[in-house]
């Protein structure tokens, strides 16, 4: 479904994504693994259409997403991303429900109008765990598990075929990390959803991924099967982010 092809970006004269190629198969979740500053961000970013690739390809269902520095957005609200820290990504001046159907805007003024006559707001709430109260309130009154699960429930308004995940739970309470990773495979088998899930954390790929893409200073050394990759690493980065196992995050939320 997603095909990433020779894919380079440079940032004066580093390096950041060197060469990556991998794929998603649709229904997949691909779980892409490295230390801070590996490139997985920039790699999210390139395929959200936020960064413009230095060369190589993204396709979606063998259509490219960039001509040069241009992006060429499939079809609104296809893929969504959710971002590490909801706090920020969170605009703290809207109210819940202008936060999550958000996404309308990139369809047409017509459309936009059909479909929040038509979306079940109750429904989307109650799908992330949250209530149909919950709509009228701001950003401030909710923890940040909660605030996750609003920014959760803004990526799959559009009806979502593709989600890129940024670690997701990075910046959580561990108590809540947990719950947060469930209600996302919850919501994959529901929603028929294809994750790209970025993390630098194993125990959480591994709980998350079919298939993992291990990044190592911008370059992807190691890919295969999860459990393939955990029996048996063939590159000692890989077993070394094994060694730092459990190191599930302890910032604070
Ligand atoms: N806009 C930018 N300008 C310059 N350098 C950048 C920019 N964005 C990222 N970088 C650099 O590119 C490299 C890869 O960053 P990236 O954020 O993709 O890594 P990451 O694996 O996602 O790490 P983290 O989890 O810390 O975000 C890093 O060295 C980073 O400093």
């Amino acid at each position: 479904m997603l095909y990433v092809n020779k894919l380079i970006k440079t940032f004066e004269d580093l390096h950041a994504v060197n060469d990556v190629s991998f794929q998603i198969e649709k229904g997949e979740s691909y779980g892409l693994v490295g230390e801070s500053g590996s490139g997985k961000s920039t790699i999210g970013n390139m395929i959200i259409g936020l960064l413009d690739p230095t060369s190589g390809n993204i396709r979606l269902h063998g259509k490219n997403l960039w001509k040069g520095k241009k992006f060429i957005r499939p079809y609104p609200g296809q893929m969504q991303i959710v971002f590490q820290d909801p706090q920020s990504s969170l605009d703290s001046r809207f109210r819940i429900r202008d936060i999550v159907t958000e996404p309308f805007k990139a369809f047409s003024r017509k459309e936009q109008k059909q479909k929040m006559t038509n979306i079940n707001m109750a429904e989307i709430m109650q799908r992330v765990g949250l209530h149909e109260e919950h709509l009228d309130r701001y950003p401030h009154e909710f923890s940040g598990g909660q605030r996750q699960r609003i920014a959760i429930a803004r990526a799959i308004i559009t009806n979502p075929e593709f989600i890129i995940l940024d670690e997701p739970t990075s910046a959580l309470d561990v108590s809540v990390q947990a719950q947060i990773l469930n209600l996302l495979k919850y919501l994959q088998e529901e929603l028929d959803l294809t994750y790209l899930f970025i993390s630098h954390d194993m125990s959480v790929i591994r709980y998350m991924s079919d298939k993992i893409g291990v990044l190592y200073q911008g370059k992807l050394i190691e890919e295969g099967e999860t459990e393939m990759i955990f029996k048996n690493p063939k590159q000692d980065y890989t077993k070394k982010l094994f060694a730092s196992l459990p190191q599930l995050s302890s910032q604070g939320s």
